[in-house]
């Protein structure tokens, strides 16, 4: 076992499809994936715990079968992706082998981690891999899983993985350096967006969409960005080709972190800078600092374990739709009771995950200044002890009715306070992925964010 140093960081790396194969040849861009494994050996040596989330198990696959276009069947992708997996990880066990760092393949789906124990399972497998010192590296089980248990992007599985091992940094490796104010390309005054302390306060020009041969595209590091702040995770943009940038923004991040800490303990930092070659003082960003990134800062209030599986890694079966008084009721920590509930939609069983909307049903201005007789809006998620048919039937009932409605009572609540769990501003879903053109902009609000293809 590896003794922690105490300013050891877990470091989670994403890297997509294409900074792993070329996007036309589909060969393997072994100088980046060189780097990786010396950064991340790095990383090891100077005592962080270290997880890579990689894609590229269709893109090897290609390859491999001399397919020139990813195939529109599923089966197909999901054949290539069985070929190139073990390819992919023969390509990483043979770079990280010749630096004698062990690693392990973990390949999730999200219905993998939908059931709790397997969650905390999977939860205990990275906590033992870690304190052995091994690099996990995650992919999507791209063979088993069809969409209704899948992740969709890695993005968003790099962020679920990193707020499954409270990691601290997310680095979302891409082809650009950092989101910048306005398109690059055409506005030569464009400025980089160094520090986003609020991602619902942005708009996001996402049009920069994902590779040929990948999924995601800057959307999705947006979503996967406010899905790891929520969990407090800082999660870093920045540019694949350099991945020496990594070591860089993780030993200033953590000598900022250590700010006002005794010299001693700064000095040590200093020195496995420079054990890792690095000079701290000599900055090769654009200013003083670390290289050009953007960060995402963390949410000071976090929400972690329970609460963060039972928002975001479970697929809600249906619908609860509340009034304003059993809102409240939840809000000051009582249970969800029946005579609250106003409607039901979907069709679930009793244990299942479900959204909950409140109905607003008292005429409110609406943002265009008219008046409006009834207003939505989803709240949060609950694990419910009824069923939907059963909810209909006892729905505007007070509890001590459920008895003589159903004939039996399994409990005076649709749902038990500790199972229900709210968004926060920075933690609410988002809508599903979609294609470039169809994107919209993320959230409503003041400072549009490009990226140079934007
Ligand atoms: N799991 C898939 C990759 C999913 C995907 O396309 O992710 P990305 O390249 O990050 O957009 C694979 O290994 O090919």
């Amino acid at each position: 076992m590896t003794k922690r140093s105490p300013h050891a960081m877990t470091v989670v790396i994403k890297l997509g499809t294409s900074s792993i194969v070329d996007e036309k040849t589909h060969e393997p861009l072994l100088p980046i994936l060189t780097l990786i494994v010396d950064t991340a050996v790095k990383l090891r040596k100077s005592g962080h715990r270290v997880v890579l989330v990689s894609s590229g198990a269709i893109g090897v696959g290609l390859r491999r079968m001399d397919v020139d276009h990813r195939p529109k069947h599923l089966s197909q992708l999901q054949a290539l992706a069985a070929i190139g997996q073990c390819r992919l990880m023969s390509l990483w066990d043979g770079l990280f082998q010749h630096l004698e760092q062990p690693i392990a393949q973990i390949l999730l789906t999200k219905n993998d981690i939908a059931d709790r124990t397997r969650y905390l399972n999977a939860q205990n497998t990275f906590n033992s891999l870690l304190d052995m010192g091994v690099i996990p590296i995650v992919n999507e089980n791209d063979t088993l899983a069809v969409s209704e248990i899948k992740f969709g992007d890695n993005d968003t599985l790099s962020a679920i993985t990193a707020a499954m091992i409270h990691a601290d940094h997310l680095f979302l490796m891409t082809d650009v350096d950092c989101l910048y104010d306005k398109n690059p390309r055409s506005n030569p005054d464009a400025k980089p967006i160094e520090v986003v302390e609020d991602i619902s306060e942005i708009v996001a020009d996402v049009s920069s969409a994902g590779s040929s041969v990948g999924t995601g595209g800057m959307g999705t590091k947006l979503i996967a960005a406010r899905l790891g702040t929520s969990a407090g995770v800082t999660v870093i943009i920045t540019r694949s080709s350099n991945p020496g940038n990594i070591l860089n923004i993780v030993n200033y991040l953590t000598l900022q972190s250590r700010a006002g800490t005794p010299d001693d303990e700064v000095e040590e930092l200093s020195l496995i800078a420079s054990s890792t070659s690095l000079n701290l003082m000599a900055p090769s960003g654009p200013s003083d600092g670390p290289p050009l990134h953007t960060r995402f800062l963390p949410s000071s209030e976090p929400i972690r374990d329970r609460h963060f599986w039972l928002l975001h890694t479970l697929n809600p079966h249906g619908t609860i739709y509340i009034d304003q008084g059993a809102h409240r009721a939840l809000v000051n920590k009582a249970g969800l009771l029946p005579v609250g509930v106003v409607d039901v939609e979907g069709n679930f069983a009793s244990h299942e995950p479900v959204r909950i909307v409140v109905v607003n049903r008292l005429p409110t201005p609406g943002p265009d200044g008219k008046m409006r007789g009834e207003l939505e809006e989803e709240v949060g998620r609950a694990i419910v002890n009824y069923a939907s048919a059963e909810i209909t039937r006892i729905m505007g009932h007070q509890s001590h009715d459920i008895e003589e409605v159903l004939g039996y009572a399994d409990s005076e609540y649709v749902a038990n306070r500790q199972h229900v769990v709210f968004f926060r501003k920075d933690s609410r879903p988002p809508t599903p992925v979609q294609t470039p053109a169809q994107t919209p902009a993320i959230t409503p609000g003041q400072t549009p964010l490009q990226t140079p293809g934007a």
